[in-house]
């Protein structure tokens, strides 16, 4: 892409939308999603990967980091348009200027108010005081760069003359992107789009700029704004990854982009984004800015593609396309999860099987589905291990090896360490020992460990109240591992460290059991 005219003002009705990231700058504005310089030029290489059209950088008259930050992504980037955000002052356009102009794409985004409450209140400037000040700011900045984005900050509250005058003037100052947001998340689809084309139909020289449209969440409106502005004729999405962005964030990229994808029959338009960068970009931010994804959120939420049902499982196992309207692929998963719990039916339940090895009949699948069900009333998540160790222990069950039969922990602060007395049977035959450890859990599992004659690796290890109050039933579980094996053990009791011995030696002979079937 390069920066000259023909790039900048593809104009009202082409099918190309452009993608503008807003992650970096909008979305920093986001409490808590504050970013160092090496984690911002980490994002935009993402960015570029991802194939955004523009990243808005930050605002360089911010702070000397923002502007550092937009000088390190200008010099970084170099498939992308970089571009920095300022007021409609001189001196915030030359420090947006200087920071971007090693860009091999730069653009320059001024914004000012238009809307009554904002000039008046805000601004504290009269219409015509206004007018002006866009004017003079966008001229300043097209003698800089021909890339001249400006936004009609709170546009969607603007008087509509007003705002077309505004638009039509700062077009014919040199701006080759008109930006219409929503600044407060306030709009209805239905009257943006009405905006839109108000614009359309009354800026005589429009098609010399595109339309852009940048949205806010506040009443969960921001993607379908956006798109019912681009079913309108705008051209430009701006938006941040995961929806990030000052108060309830801004249109989220991935939702925005696959409603094009998917209902491309209805939007009949297009948008360069490699959608299967979408989930790793997505990950990327969350990692960097530690907040998660929540599981429940459209298209990179943990659940999006994740069925629990019986009647689901069973539809997407027989046709995908039952229940799943995007392939995981499509936005870079690795695939659909069929998630086993209590609204499983026996078809996934049997696939699950399968998929682990097994071949049982129809009697045992039920026997299988039964016990799934009874554990996912007292566990929140069946594992794959959970699915094996139920069919090991109630299809092919074979007499354990260690048996647990006498447990006695001494446990606190005082001078004694802690330390485990235990009686053991080990193939028929009753063996005790008394060992310490760093703490109680640690001195049960050492003591029946060595008892037992092997020391498996603990992988996870974790206690759920079954029941409630103090007196509450506990449950552990562990999870093995010995070589290339792995196993799940589970202890009930109402005393948490027997709970734990039970968990270790059940896990213990589950592994013994493996073993040995691979090795016969
Ligand atoms: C809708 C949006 O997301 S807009 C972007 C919001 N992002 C940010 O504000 C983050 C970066 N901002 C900052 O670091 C600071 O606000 C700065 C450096 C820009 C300005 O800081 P200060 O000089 O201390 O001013 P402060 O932030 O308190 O007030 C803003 C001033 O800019 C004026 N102003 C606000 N928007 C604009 C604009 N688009 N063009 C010109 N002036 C503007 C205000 O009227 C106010 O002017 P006043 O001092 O004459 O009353
Ligand atoms: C500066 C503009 C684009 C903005 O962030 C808004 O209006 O919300």
């Amino acid at each position: 892409m390069k920066n000259d005219d023909s790039t900048v003002s593809t104009g009202y009705q082409s099918d190309r939308v452009y993608i503008f990231d807003t992650t970096l700058r909008d979305g920093e504005q986001s409490p808590g999603a504050t970013m160092t310089l090496q984690e911002k030029v980490r994002l935009a290489r993402q960015l570029e990967l991802l194939g955004v059209d523009i990243i808005e950088a930050g605002f360089p008259a911010a702070s000397p980091g923002d502007f550092e930050a937009v000088r390190a992504v200008s010099e970084t980037v170099t498939n992308c348009q970089v571009a920095g955000l300022c007021r409609a002052v001189a001196a915030d356009i030359d420090r947006a200027w200087e920071a971007l102009k090693h860009a091999a794409n730069p653009r320059i985004h001024v914004f000012l108010a238009t809307s009554p409450i904002h000039m008046e209140h805000k601004l504290r400037k009269t219409p015509d005081q206004v007018l002006e000040m866009a004017e003079k700011a966008v001229r300043h900045a097209a003698s800089l760069t021909k890339n001249v984005e400006f936004s009609a900050e709170d546009a969607s509250r603007s008087e509509l003359p007003f705002l077309a005058k505004v638009v039509e003037t700062v077009i014919d100052a040199g701006a080759t992107t008109v930006n219409i947001p929503d600044t407060v998340g306030y709009i209805q689809p239905g009257e943006y789009a009405n905006i839109i084309r108000y614009l359309a139909e009354n800026v005589k020289n429009i098609n010399k700029a595109v339309i852009s449209v940048h949205c806010h969440d506040d009443l969960g409106l921001a993607v379908a704004n956006s798109l019912a502005a681009v079913k309108a004729g705008a051209r430009q999405i701006e938006c941040t990854i995961n929806g990030i962005g000052e108060r309830a964030g801004n249109t989220a990229m991935d939702e925005a982009v696959m409603n094009l994808n998917v209902r491309s029959d209805y939007y009949q338009c297009n948008c360069g984004i490699i959608t299967e960068q979408l989930y790793p970009t997505a990950r990327t931010l969350s990692h960097i800015i530690g907040m998660p994804i929540p599981a429940n959120k459209a298209i990179v939420g943990a659940n999006a593609f994740a069925h629990e049902s019986g009647i689901h499982q069973d539809g997407v196992l027989k046709c995908r396309e039952t229940y799943e309207i995007m392939d995981a692929a499509s936005i870079g998963k690795t695939g659909n999860d069929m998630v086993l719990g209590k609204h499983s039916g026996r078809h996934a339940i049997k696939a699950k099987v399968e998929e682990l090895g097994y071949t049982l009949n129809d009697d045992q699948i039920t026997i299988v589905s039964d016990a799934v069900k009874k554990l996912a009333d007292i566990k929140k998540e069946i594992f794959s291990e959970d699915v094996e160790a139920i069919v090991l222990e109630e299809i092919f069950r074979m007499p354990d090896k260690f048996k647990l039969k006498y447990l006695q922990v001494h446990a606190g602060n005082g001078p004694i360490p802690p330390n485990a007395s235990v009686i053991m049977e080990v193939n028929g035959e009753d063996k005790q020992l008394h060992n310490f450890g760093v703490g109680p859990i640690d001195a049960v599992f050492n003591t029946i460990g060595t008892i037992s004659g092997c020391k498996p690796d603990l992988e996870q290890f974790s206690v759920n109240a079954i029941t409630g109050g103090t007196d509450a039933q506990g449950e552990v579980t562990v999870r093995l591992r010995r070589n290339n094996y792995t196993a799940i053990g589970r202890g009930a009791d109402p005393d948490i460290l027997v709970a734990a011995g039970k968990a270790y030696v059940n896990a213990l002979n589950r592994l013994a059991k493996k073993v040995e079937e691979n090795h016969a």
